[in-house]
């Protein structure tokens, strides 16, 4: 089985083609190639599909490496968009990709940067799903271990959680992180990322992701990040977000706009699994 190993800002995903059928999604093969050690290594599995909505070119599943699966990848959307085409021939002048959460507008806007529709946030907290809570705030605080975590939160298709921090460097990234993941309000877990603003168009951002732990980068987190700060009106609606992994460019002009997140989709290498290996994966 063939795969494509690549990476957005160092988020780092495993690109499979499964148009042609051959191989069934198996959550044992996901763990066995998100493995660093015993696979391929990699945060996500992005796998390519027929698209249902005949206005797309292909439609990608995510799968986290730990074998859960997820609603949306933002680097995942950039990595596809330049998989396929690299792959097919597209017509890039009308290139729509379709993912669990809807139907998104791929654009290259350089060699190696593409821009993506990357749809509405939603704010209701039935949306993510979070418990507890009946309409969307721009702040919420649980107690959680006799600590009180204040927190924004919204979906972009996949659930997020943001807490603010004055130096992003010392944030509690791995003790909170998974504090909120295991709360009982959100019942599906839930992205946890930590902001610092620097100005009001650029801020510091580092993501405790569900299902992968911290990575170097988080697209849907960048833009949910954006999204809680520009709708508050702590930011301009055009802001570059800092990742330890690189930049990403947030724009979402107004609250019933769509958001545009622009950034790196970079190859590293090609490769085959070996067919012991593999046959292991369905036991
Ligand atoms: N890294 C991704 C998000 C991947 C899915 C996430 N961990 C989840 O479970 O929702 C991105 O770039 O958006």
């Amino acid at each position: 089985m063939r795969f494509t190993k690549m990476h957005g800002a160092g988020n780092d995903f495993v690109v499979l083609d499964l148009r042609g059928g051959q191989v069934a999604p198996a959550p044992l093969l996901w763990q066995l190639l998100g493995d660093r050690h015993r696979g391929v290594g990699c945060d996500q599995i992005l796998t390519i599909e027929a698209p249902r909505d005949m206005s797309a070119h292909a439609r990608y599943a995510i799968w986290n490496s730990d074998g859960s699966r997820a609603g949306q990848c933002g680097n995942g959307a950039r990595c596809v968009a330049a998989w396929l085409a690299r792959e097919d021939a597209i017509d890039e002048a009308n290139f729509v990709l379709e993912s669990p959460a809807g139907l998104h507008r791929a654009e290259r806007v350089d060699t190696d940067q593409w821009r993506i529709g990357m749809g509405q946030p939603r704010f209701e907290p039935s949306q993510l799903p979070m418990n507890g809570f009946a309409d969307a705030a721009d702040v919420y605080a649980l107690d959680i271990g006799g600590e009180r975590i204040t927190f924004g939160a919204t979906s972009m298709g996949n659930p997020h959680a943001l807490v603010m921090v004055e130096d992003i460097d010392t944030a509690p990234v791995s003790h909170i992180g998974p504090a909120l993941q295991a709360s009982e309000a959100f019942p599906d877990s839930v992205n946890v990322g930590f902001a610092q603003v620097l100005s009001r168009d650029h801020i510091r951002l580092r993501v405790f992701e569900r299902g992968a732990g911290e990575t170097l980068a988080c697209g849907s987190g960048a833009c949910a990040a954006a999204a809680i700060l520009m709708r508050r009106g702590d930011i301009d609606r055009r802001a570059i977000v800092s990742l330890p992994g690189g930049d990403l460019l947030i724009e979402w002009p107004r609250d019933d706009a769509g958001i545009d997140m622009t950034g790196p989709a970079t190859f590293v290498f090609d490769g085959a699994l070996d067919g012991a290996i593999l046959g292991k994966t369905h036991a």
